[in-house]
């Protein structure tokens, strides 16, 4: 079965890329969780004194190394095949990457980890602050209380992010999906056409280094709300992934939410 261990060991894929470094950096300052090494496609060499080796000596990293957790910030090409190694190796997986494709079980879909679930236990979240955790319950609670009202999703993004919509984005419109009747999806407007009754917009937008800002406006003709989350700097995802790496090693093969770790 599993150990428990008090201080996780941590394995970073996507280690040199902008989240990969800032979970290192983060997990210097905690207890909780320590960073053994960390994998990149592109360099070997040390961040912070922690080893980077190469992403495609993978299986090798985890006998070498013997984490406790994977932390995966890196692409969903790359993350499927890190987690199907990690369950191999009875790794538990906390995993950050977004661009799955939206239907699990299509090409590119969260499939590949779902299927690791049944061996070691797997975390996956778009997004790892508390405050979107917290903009979640509150997108739910004001779909439900405003049926009939138009709701638009915005959501903005620095210059380097690939996939669009944002994974946030597209786990705040399956909760307003789950919670309201709504006919679809309308990415971008263009042309000439009214807004149709039950569509839902999506707005995604690219520029400099905006951390991630997402925005759900409700509307009727005499009204708006407006609920808003924007990070600062990207150590809120960070420190989340690492309460989560904390939080899942040790635990029984399955598919974990981060709302449970966010409960505790
Ligand atoms: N869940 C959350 O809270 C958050 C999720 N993200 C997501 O995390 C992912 C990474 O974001 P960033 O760090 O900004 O990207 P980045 O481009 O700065 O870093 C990606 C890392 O993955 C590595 N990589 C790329 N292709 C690879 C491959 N084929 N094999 C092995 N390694 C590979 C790169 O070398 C790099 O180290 C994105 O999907 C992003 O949307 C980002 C911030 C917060
Ligand atoms: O790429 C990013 O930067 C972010 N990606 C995540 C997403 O796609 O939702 C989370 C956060 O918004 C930052």
């Amino acid at each position: 079965m599993t150990r428990e261990p008090s201080s996780a060991r941590v394995l970073v894929s996507g280690a040199t890329g902008r989240m990969g470094r800032r979970v290192i950096e983060e997990a210097a300052a905690r207890d909780d969780a320590r960073v053994v090494a960390g994998v990149s496609r592109d360099l070997s060499g040390k961040i912070d004194d922690i080893p980077v080796e190469p992403a495609d000596e993978f299986e090798v990293v985890l006998r070498e190394y013997d984490p406790d957790v994977l932390v995966d910030f890196s692409v969903p090409e790359a993350s499927r095949e890190f987690v199907a190694d990690c369950a191999e190796a009875n790794v538990a997986c906390v995993v950050g990457t977004t661009g799955f494709t939206e239907d699990e079980f299509a090409e590119g879909g969260l499939a590949a980890l779902r299927e690791a679930s049944e061996r070691v236990p797997v975390l996956h979240a778009s997004n790892f602050s508390r405050g979107v955790q917290a903009l979640l319950r509150a997108v739910e609670g004001a779909v439900s209380d405003l049926p009939g009202y138009d709701v638009e999703v915005t959501e903005s993004h620095h210059r380097h992010k690939r996939d669009a919509p944002s994974g946030t984005a597209n786990a705040i419109l399956d909760r307003i999906e789950s919670v309201g009747e709504f006919d679809g999806r309308i990415h971008g407007r263009e042309g000439d056409a009214l807004r149709e009754p039950g569509e839902i917009g999506v707005h995604a937008r690219r520029a400099g280094g905006i951390r991630g800002e997402h925005e759900i406006l409700l509307a009727n003709e005499h009204e708006e709300l407006r609920l808003t989350h924007r990070a600062g700097n990207r150590s809120a995802f960070a420190d989340g992934a690492l309460d989560a790496a904390g939080w899942l090693a040790g635990r029984n093969p399955g598919w974990y939410d981060f709302s449970e770790v966010v409960a505790e």
